[in-house]
Formats: structure tokens, sequence, C-alpha cells
């Protein structure tokens, strides 16, 4: 058993795996040193349950039809036994794109950490994001390649990869969250608004609305624009979606342009599915 991490902008992601199997998945905010003790003090899935404040219901065992559900299967049959046997501390695989806290996790005793050069994919640029790397890697094992990852996270991201497993390249710009957080923080009267459920109107009559349709009729076209030119280059590519507004986007897609949400794939674990088949835990 151990556990995988990805630190990323907003905050901490959760993988409890047994071998390759992903048994559950979860986020977290950020965690202190203090936190970061106890963890490595865990000696059963109850203490980690315990130490882990945990957003989600822990363990959450994936959907039917999920990632590694052979694995596990077998893991909740034994899952007595598997509550007494964690090997203490429980091996960590973590990958960051925040080295402040990455730093947080030194003191932990059993931690590999993933870098771009446990990724076998081929054109990797030095400073390239270990979480795109992962999740193209991650779609690509599961789907195939060529593929085009979206990670709709505090930033968003396209990272594309062709036939050979090579990276193409891709695109980053803020993502929703963020975008509406620079208009309220970087202005003197745009006020901080919610991500509305639904796609709004296009031509709005009140700030809120106005600063809603701008955004997201932006990022949707945006969106739609970087997909359509992908599909030019790599017409049999599948595209996959990633990340926390992964659903809210679909949503808005699915009402703008029901084509391409229909195309995609939409799949919250793709960074673990990466995880995963690193050889190095
Ligand atoms: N509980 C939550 N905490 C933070 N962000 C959340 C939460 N639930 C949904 N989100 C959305 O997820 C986005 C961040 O995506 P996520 O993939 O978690 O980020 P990162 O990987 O960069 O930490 C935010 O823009 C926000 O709109
Ligand atoms: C682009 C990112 C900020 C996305 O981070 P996230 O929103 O997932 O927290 C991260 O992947 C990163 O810091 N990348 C390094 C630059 C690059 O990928 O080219
Ligand atoms: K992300």
């Amino acid at each position: 058993m151990w556990l995988g991490l990805m630190i990323g902008n907003s905050r901490l992601h959760w993988g409890l795996f047994v071998g390759e199997g992903l048994c559950c998945a979860w986020d977290t905010s950020y965690l202190s040193a203090d936190v970061v003790r106890q963890l490595a003090g865990c000696r059963t899935v109850e203490d980690l349950r315990s130490v882990i404040n945990y957003t989600r219901s822990f363990p959450a065992p994936l959907p039917k039809g999920g990632w590694g559900v052979e694995m596990c299967d077998n893991y909740k049959e034994n899952w007595d036994e598997n509550l007494q046997s964690l090997i203490s501390p429980l091996p960590l695989v973590l990958a960051s794109v925040v080295p402040s806290e990455t730093a947080v996790w030194q003191s932990y005793l059993n931690v590999r950490i993933a870098t771009l050069n446990n990724v076998p994919l081929s054109g990797l640029y030095p400073t390239l994001g270990i979480d795109r790397a992962l999740a193209l890697w991650g779609a690509g094992q599961v789907w195939g390649f060529p593929m085009l990852v979206i990670d709709a996270g505090t930033a968003l991201t396209f990272t594309g990869a062709d036939c050979n497993d090579n990276l193409v390249g891709g695109a980053i710009l803020p993502g929703l969250g963020l975008q509406f957080a620079t208009l309220a923080g970087k202005t003197g009267q745009l006020p901080s608004v919610d991500l509305p459920e639904q796609l709004p109107r296009r031509y709005a009559v009140n700030t809120q609305e106005a600063m809603q349709s701008g955004v997201i009729y932006t990022l949707l076209a945006g969106i739609k624009d970087f997909v359509a030119a992908w599909w030019q280059d790599f017409p049999e590519s599948n595209v996959a979606i990633t990340g926390g507004d992964r659903t809210l986007l679909i949503n808005y897609l699915q009402s703008q342009f029901p084509k391409i949400a229909n195309s995609l794939i939409v799949e919250p674990n793709l960074i673990f599915l990466g995880m995963r088949s690193l050889t190095l835990h």
C-alpha cells in the first residue's frame, strides 16, 4: 500500500494505492508540519483517517468502473488485514508544483519525489509542470496517444502528446477561480463572484453576471479553439479533461458546444493514473 500526493496550487490531492490499483482519492487543504509528523506515525487506515482532515468521505472507493477496481475489491476483502498492516510511515510518492509546500514533506521519512525524469514521455522541457506530465501520461496510458489533456485547476492548461508519446506542447492560462479572483482583487469596484452552476446569459445587465459572462464565454471559446486546432493536427486524438473545475466547465460546454462536451473524456484522477505506473515506489 502507498499514498500518492499531488501538491497543486490550491490544495492537496491524495490517492491511496495497492500496487498499481487506485483504491480511493480525495482532496484536502495544505497540511502543517505537525500534521505531516502525525501522518508519518500512522499505523492503520483508521489513523490515517483521523490525521488527515479530509474534505470527502474517506476511504471512498472509486465508482464502479473506476481505476484498479480489481485491486480495490481484493483490497476490500482484506480490509481488516490491511488496517493492521500499514507500513509505517506509509510509502509516499509526492509530486508538486508548489516548492514551498514540498518543503513541508522533507521530514517524512518514506517519501519519493516524482520528477519529469520518471515520466516516460519524450520531448519534455525542463520546467514543464509535473502535474501536466503525469496527467498526460496517465490519460495516454489508458486511452492511448495522441492525447490532449485539459486541466481545469488553479491554472487551466492544455498539454498534448503525439502518437510517439512525444510532447507536442500546450498552453497555460488563469483558471476560472483565478480569473474571478484577479478581477475582484485588482480592481476598485468589482465584487467577489461565485462560479454559477449553469451557463449564464451572454448579455448581462448587472456586474456579477457581466463578470461571469465575460470570463466563461471567453474561456469556452478558447477551449473550443484549442480543441478544434488539436483535432486538425490529430483528428483521431482523444481529449481528456480533469481538475477541480472540470464538472462546471463540462456543464457550460454542454450548453454552448455540446459536440465538444460529449466527446471529452472526463476523469478526475488523471494525475494518479499517471503516478501509478511510474517505477519509483
Ligand atoms: N474545496 C475546494 N477547494 C479549492 N478549490 C475547489 C474546491 N472545490 C472546487 N474547487 C475548484 O477547483 C479549482 C482548483 O482546481 P484543483 O484541480 O483543485 O487545483 P490545483 O490542482 O491547482 O490545486 C478552483 O478554481 C475551484 O473553483
Ligand atoms: C501550470 C501550473 C501552474 C498548473 O498548476 P495547477 O493549476 O495544476 O496547480 C503548473 O503545472 C506549473 O507550475 N507548471 C510549470 C510551467 C509549465 O508547465 O510550463
Ligand atoms: K491542475
